[in-house]
């Protein structure tokens, strides 16, 4: 038997050109990342267990960048993602966001045919017999995306939240009784051999996710518009989480008024519990706005970081990247 030697140097390049995400394979995660990092020659994708995993493993220096699901046009913000931003161990520290992709996300229903299917596949939503599915496993945003169809044709069907779309693939293939379905991206079919019992389940035919990019260390921006990119709106946004002093009426809308004052857009807001010692129904807030520090000639970020040192109690700074928003529809992105 031969063995091979991996020097410490040689690990250290392997970590280099590693990207981690949310897997098994085929998840939707899996196809994000795709997006971003097309390169199949140069980026070794590395499928992480949880969301948490990968801000794990992008902080611990295990891979250079990672990529986590943020928020979904239909369901919302993704918790598991705003939770870990939140950092309120402190052991992320060194982790910032620093792009973000935008993926169509249109959702099927995996298990083993017992029937002839329903309608065309061109029909919205189209199935099979569904008659023996007695459970349905998959990630609670997609179950969130999908409650029209599982109410109207699954009624009564247990649901069961798994840790992302692709491993409750993994999980229906594994019953061979048939009992059991997925709801996930079409490409799991053909990765672990099961029918589509039912296409385009999703309740909105716009359903699109947003995922950031994340990497270890201080972002890098590199100004200047890229050729022939249509960006929509402005070229960069930033992100910031914050706190305000709870007792004081106003604190919030205080710092709020910066944004307005600077001229800054806001692109995203939201809020998760501090979950610090006496601090009960206290929050932390993220604000995403257009814009970022790299970019600012007129000094409008560096005036509301400035802003927000005086207003807010704490906050942090957790990234800036190219706004890909209005990218996907000119570039056709590739359906899930
Ligand atoms: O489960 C997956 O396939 C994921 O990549 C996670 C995730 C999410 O958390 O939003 C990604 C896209 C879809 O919105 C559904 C699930």
């Amino acid at each position: 038997m031969t063995t091979t030697k991996v020097t410490s140097e040689e690990a250290r390049s392997n970590v280099d050109t590693q990207v981690a995400f949310l897997g098994p394979f085929a998840s939707y995660s899996h196809q994000a990342t795709k997006i971003a990092f097309p390169d199949e020659k140069k980026w070794e994708l590395k499928p992480t267990t949880t969301i948490r995993d990968v801000f794990d493993v992008v902080q611990a220096g295990q891979a250079r960048y990672g990529v986590v699901p943020f928020e979904n046009s239909t369901h919302g913000t993704v918790s598991f993602t705003l939770d870990a931003l939140a950092d309120r161990e402190a052991k992320l520290d060194d982790v910032s966001v620093c792009g973000e992709v935008y993926l169509d996300v249109h959702h099927y229903l995996l298990g083993r045919a017992k029937g002839p299917v329903i309608g065309e596949e061109k029909a919205k939503p189209w199935r099979a017999d569904l008659s023996h599915v007695k459970r349905i496993y998959s990630h609670p945003q997609a179950f969130g995306q999908t409650t029209k169809f599982v109410r109207a044709h699954l009624s009564g069907v247990e649901t069961i939240e798994v840790s992302s779309t692709s491993r409750a693939a993994e999980i229906a293939s594994q019953d061979e009784t048939g009992e059991s379905a997925a709801i996930c991206g079409r490409i799991a079919a053909d990765l672990f051999g099961l029918d589509v019992l039912a296409g385009c389940v999703e309740d909105r035919e716009d359903n699109t996710t947003r995922f950031f990019v994340l990497q270890r260390g201080p972002y890098e921006i590199v100004p200047g518009r890229e050729q022939g990119d249509p960006y929509g709106g402005e070229k960069y946004k930033s992100l910031v989480s914050f706190t305000v002093a709870h007792s004081t009426p106003g604190a919030l809308a205080d710092v709020l008024g910066c944004f307005k004052a600077r001229g800054l857009n806001l692109s995203s807001i939201n809020s998760v519990p501090c979950l610090g010692d006496s601090e009960a129904f206290k929050y932390l807030f993220f604000v995403e706005f257009e814009g970022c520090e790299g970019d600012d000639p007129e000094g409008r970020v560096k005036g509301v970081l400035q802003d927000l040192g005086g207003k807010s109690e704490r906050w942090r700074l957790l990234g800036a990247w190219r706004n890909r928003r209005g990218l996907r529809k000119e570039r056709g992105g590739p359906k899930a």
